[in-house]
């Protein structure tokens, strides 16, 4: 089965629209300030109201508040919300939309008990644990911590590059891998040639 893409930390239109055209299958909005890559809802809104459809659309959170997360699910329409904080299933669950939960992987995490815990997410993102930073560090986990049996409901994150995503998934199959730094050319301005080599190496792997 073909592995999707999620391309994440879209802030222009024009990134936005040359992952579509290269191919991915999703893209991200991160609504946490002090990231390089966050976006108000309203810009958010802008560019996804100027997408073709059978684009998912992510809005990523890190600890928002209620009234917050209702603003964006609100103005912007996504499809799926990404919690990469400390949210429990519960606030998960409680804000009534489909919702990935990301957890930074470290070699003591029990992706098991975290994957029954959340067992109620579509997906589960995998992203390095960096002490003090909630994602989108760059910085690569070891994938031989990924049990098996839950490979199929993982979409892979953390320091992917074209140069590397390739063995990611011929190595893991995950059901999708997602990246931000590895196809910027400086934080919060993606690169289309990168995400083009990005989403060809991971089509490389099914031919
Ligand atoms: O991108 C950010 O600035 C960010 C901030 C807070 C939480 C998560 C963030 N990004 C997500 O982290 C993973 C891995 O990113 P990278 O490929 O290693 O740069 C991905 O899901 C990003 O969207």
């Amino acid at each position: 089965m073909r592995t999707r893409v999620k391309i994440c930390g879209i802030t222009r239109l024009q990134d936005a629209l040359a992952a579509v055209e290269a191919g991915a299958d999703a893209l991200g909005f991160v609504f946490y300030p002090p990231s390089p890559r966050a976006v108000t809802p309203a810009q958010a809104a802008e560019i996804i109201a100027a997408l073709p459809p059978f684009v998912t659309t992510t809005a990523l959170f890190v600890n928002a508040q209620r009234n917050e997360i209702d603003e964006v699910v609100a103005l912007t329409q996504v499809d799926l919300l990404q919690f990469h904080g400390d949210e429990t299933p519960e606030f998960c669950q409680s804000v009534q939309k489909p919702f990935i939960r990301a957890l930074r992987v470290k070699p003591e995490t029990d992706l098991q008990a975290a994957a029954q815990d959340y067992a109620a997410a579509r997906a589960l993102l995998l992203d390095t644990y960096v002490a003090g930073v909630p994602g989108g560090t760059g910085a690569v986990f070891d994938w031989q911590l990924i049990p098996e049996t839950l490979r199929p409901k993982i979409v892979l994150a953390g320091g992917l590059t074209p140069q590397s995503v390739a063995q990611a998934v011929a190595q893991i199959r995950p059901w999708a891998v997602d990246v931000s730094g590895g196809v910027e050319q400086a934080p919060g301005i993606k690169d289309a040639q990168k995400i083009q080599e990005f989403i060809n190496e991971v089509n490389r792997v099914h031919v």
